[in-house]
This record gives structure tokens, C-alpha cells and sequence, in this order.
């Protein structure tokens, strides 16, 4: 097998990446946007020693399965990477993933319940991040091509809530009136590197950032007015980013009009939300989430719960009413400002937020007398670490309910878990990305 040649494959199956699997003389080929069950003919864009990647030229067997994607752009750029299955399979691929984890690692026992579908199939989405950058001498806004730095134009980005995608256009219509040049990959020069937008489901209030590389630039004022102006724009605020980086975000952020939070709800209560902190990008599918997990988790009205890696206090003040007291420890001082604030916004007073490493708080506590009865995590995508495993089991919790976003590394978490004592009979998993290939999952482990 060659780079360039054209071969006939039969895709067997979806890699996690929801990539075609086909073999072909004892290589594993990954084959863009082809579906199981298809033939396709297929060109080889890169060999490896034991596999390699290929991309349609033509279906020769086409999935009943396959719907049509509207704009060819969400395929190319993977925003939308499994848009062209149809909804009730994306569901069942979601869950085989998750069977297919726990039996390479020999946890089988564990049943997989069907995926929870989510309210809203597409324009769920209530925060975008977008790249801005020149193409053919023009500003444009979009998503970079897969595994490339190439920008593909774009004004419609499918799952994210259309009103963003208005107010993204808007904007950068706004930085191509005043000339405002687009960030320079390559010279690391220019301006405007992202635009940033959150909007409240609840109320339709939008937070814009421009995520720069400089602190100031001289069209801002005007720029920054003109953005004030948009409907529903509540605060713009401008990042600053100057590292020759591919993380989106630098570390401050400067307001430059209105306010710099913008107030959602899940559930009945509402949440303050700041730029950098971290809030569930599916609002309606959110307290659905939880509440799976609250459910499970056996809760009186006697029990003491910790909120790890609490975020804006979400999960713990979702959960403060049931019980008589949450502890919750997150890293971002940001968040933990949130949190209290979302407390009090709540009339919560059993609720008490810490910044630090769950793994360093939790053993505190345990050792000022804190006697814990649920621990609920939902951690970032590495999962939990060796260190917080040990921290967790040694806080003695009747349960620890474990909200994962992904299921590898919480497959990995559960064997480890397990070896003390800590174990499930089955997990939920949660569509909390429609049109992707993540899986959320939820999981209720008992000693
Ligand atoms: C997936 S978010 C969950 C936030 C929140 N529970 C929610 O549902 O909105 C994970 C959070 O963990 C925080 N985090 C990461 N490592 C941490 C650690 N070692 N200790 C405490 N928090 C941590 C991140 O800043 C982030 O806010």
C-alpha cells in the first residue's frame, strides 16, 4: 500500500474517533466519513507500519444509515464528525463504545444502558470558540480543517444555538469594517486570534470575547461599541493572548463593555457564569445529567456530600437541597468566586466552596472530622488521578458518583476503583454532544 493509491475497502466498523475501519493486506485503514457496512473506494492519504488513512473517492455500497450532511464543510473540519449517521445510531454507537472499553478491559459485568437522547439535535450548543483568520486576503471566521491549521470559512456551525452564529457573523463583519487584521499563524503577528461567545438559554443574554494578541488595539473602542450594540450582547471582553500557543484562551481577560458574567439556569437555579469557567455547553440536557446522578447517589436528608472539581458549584448547590451539607473544592479561583456568589443567588447556606486540588482538600477535611457520605466527580478529560483515587477512598464514602465526559479514561478509573471496593453494576451514558463522537456518561459506584 501506497500514499495516492486507490483501494476498494469494506468498512467493518466506527473507530471512538467515528472514523470507517476497513482492513486491507493486514493494515488496520481509518477512512474518513465511510460508515460500516459500506464499500467504498478509497484514497490512501498516509501509511504507517501497521496503519493508515484514506478518504472516499466513492461509495460504491452506500449505509442505510448514512443521511445527507447539508454543508460538506462540518465533515471536513470534524466540528460535526458524525452528522452523517442518522440520530438513533449516533446513540447506539455512543453506548457500543462504552461496552466495547469495558470488555478490552475485562469488565464486562458492567451492563450499558441505552444513551439518553438529548432534547435538541443540533444548535444545543450554548458556547462557541472559533478561529479567526485570514483566507484570501479576507477575514474570515470557521473551523480549521482536520488535523490541519487551515481555516475552512464558515457561517453556519450546525451545533452550536443559531443565535450565536448570528451574533459570530455580526462580529466579524464588524472586525472586516474596521480592518481589524486576523491573527498571523505563522509570523505570530496581527490581531483578533478567536472570538469567543456564551449565551444564557435562559434568557438570551451573550457574552462576546475577543481573544487577541495584544492588550489593546486601536480600533478596539469602536469595534467593542459596535459589538455593544448587537441584540442580546450583555459584555465584551477582550483575552489576552500572546503565547505562540494552540490553547485558545490566555490567562486575563479585560472588560471593555457591560458586564463580564452572564446568568443561565439549570433547573430552578441559576447560575453566574465568567468567562473562564468552565459551564455544561448543553443546557437542556444538563439537569438531565445530574439528576441521574443525584437520583442514584441514595441521598437523605442527614448527608454530607463533596463537590469535587466543583466548577461554578453546578453539580453541589443541584444538589444542596437533599442533603444537610456540601463541600466543594475546584481549581479555578474564578469558579470558586462563582460558586459562592451562585450560592448566595440561591439562597443556599449548606454550601461552602474552596479553591485547590480536590486531592489536597479532600484529606483535610477528612482529618478536621468531615464525615463524607457521597463524593460526586466530574472531572476534565484526563480523568481521575492516582492521587485523587487515594484521597477519595480514604475520605470513606458510602458512594462516589462519577460524571465522566470520557468514557476511556473512566473505564480505566473504574478498574482502579474497584481494587477497593468501590464498585457499579452499570452506566448511564448521557448524549451531551449530538452530531459528535463524545460520550458522556454516568456512573453511581457503591462500597
Ligand atoms: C468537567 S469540569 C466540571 C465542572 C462542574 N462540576 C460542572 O459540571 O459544571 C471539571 C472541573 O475540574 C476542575 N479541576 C481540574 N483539576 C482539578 C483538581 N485537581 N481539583 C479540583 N478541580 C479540578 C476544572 O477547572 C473544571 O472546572
Amino acid at each position: 500500500m501506497e500514499k495516492n493509491q486507490i483501494v476498494q475497502l469494506e468498512i467493518t466498523d466506527l473507530s471512538y474517533e467515528a472514523m470507517g475501519v476497513a482492513h486491507y493486506e493486514g493494515i488496520t485503514v481509518f477512512v474518513n466519513n465511510a460508515l460500516p457496512g459500506e464499500v467504498v473506494k478509497a484514497k490512501i492519504l498516509k501509511v504507517k507500519k501497521k496503519f493508515a488513512f484514506a478518504k472516499i473517492t466513492e461509495i460504491i455500497t452506500e449505509s442505510p444509515d448514512r443521511i445527507k450532511v447539508k454543508l460538506n464543510q462540518w465533515m471536513q473540519t470534524g466540528l460535526a464528525g458524525l452528522a452523517h449517521l442518522k440520530y438513533d445510531k449516533q446513540l447506539e454507537f455512543k453506548q457500543q463504545q462504552v461496552i466495547g472499553l469495558l470488555k478490552k478491559a475485562h469488565l464486562e459485568e458492567i451492563k450499558v444502558l441505552p444513551t439518553l437522547p438529548s432534547p435538541e439535535q443540533t444548535g444545543y450548543r450554548n458556547k462557541a470558540q472559533v478561529p479567526v483568520r485570514n483566507v484570501n486576503g479576507k477575514l474570515e471566521i470557521g473551523f480549521f480543517r482536520r488535523h490541519s491549521h487551515d481555516l475552512v470559512p464558515m457561517e453556519d456551525f450546525f451545533t452550536t444555538d443559531p443565535a450565536i452564529d448570528r451574533t459570530l457573523v455580526a462580529v466579524r463583519d464588524i472586525l472586516r469594517k474596521y480592518r481589524v487584521p486576523a491573527y498571523d499563524e505563522v509570523n505570530h503577528q496581527g490581531e483578533v486570534r478567536y472570538l469567543e461567545i456564551r449565551r444564557s438559554k435562559a434568557n438570551g443574554q451573550m457574552m462576546v470575547i475577543l481573544v487577541c494578541l495584544h492588550k489593546d488595539f486601536k480600533q478596539l473602542p469602536k469595534v467593542a461599541e459596535e459589538i455593544s450594540q448587537l441584540a442580546n450582547v450583555s459584555g465584551v471582553l477582550l483575552n489576552y493572548n500572546p503565547k505562540k500557543t494552540n490553547v485558545i484562551l490566555g490567562k486575563d481577560d479585560y472588560l471593555i463593555w457591560g458586564d463580564a458574567q452572564i446568568t443561565d439556569k439549570i433547573g430552578d437555579l441559576e447560575f453566574k457564569i465568567s468567562p473562564q469557567s468552565f459551564f455544561q455547553i448543553n443546557s437542556l440536557q444538563t439537569p438531565r445529567l445530574y439528576d441521574l446522578a443525584i437520583k442514584q447517589a441514595g441521598l437523605t436528608k442527614d448527608s454530607v456530600v463533596i463537590d469535587a472539581y466543583s466548577g461554578i458549584g453546578t453539580i453541589g448547590l443541584s444538589v444542596a437541597k437533599h442533603v444537610k451539607a456540601v463541600r466543594g473544592v475546584e481549581v479555578v479561583r474564578d469558579a470558586v468566586k462563582d460558586s459562592e456568589a451562585n450560592a448566595k443567588l440561591n439562597g443556599i447556606h449548606n454550601a461552602k466552596y474552596v479553591t485547590g486540588k480536590a486531592e489536597v482538600m479532600m484529606p483535610r477535611w477528612a482529618s478536621e472530622g468531615l464525615k463524607t457520605d457521597v463524593i460526586f466527580v466530574d472531572p476534565p478529560r484526563k480523568g481521575l488521578t492516582p492521587e485523587f483515587i487515594k484521597a477519595a477512598v480514604a475520605t470513606k464514602p458510602r458512594k462516589i458518583a462519577y460524571i465522566s465526559c470520557n468514557p476511556a479514561t473512566l473505564v480505566r478509573d473504574l478498574g482502579l476503583l474497584a481494587e477497593y471496593g468501590y464498585k457499579t453494576n452499570e452506566i448511564q451514558p448521557v448524549d451531551m454532544f449530538p452530531q459528535t463522537p463524545h460520550v458522556e456518561a454516568v456512573v453511581v459506584l457503591t462500597k
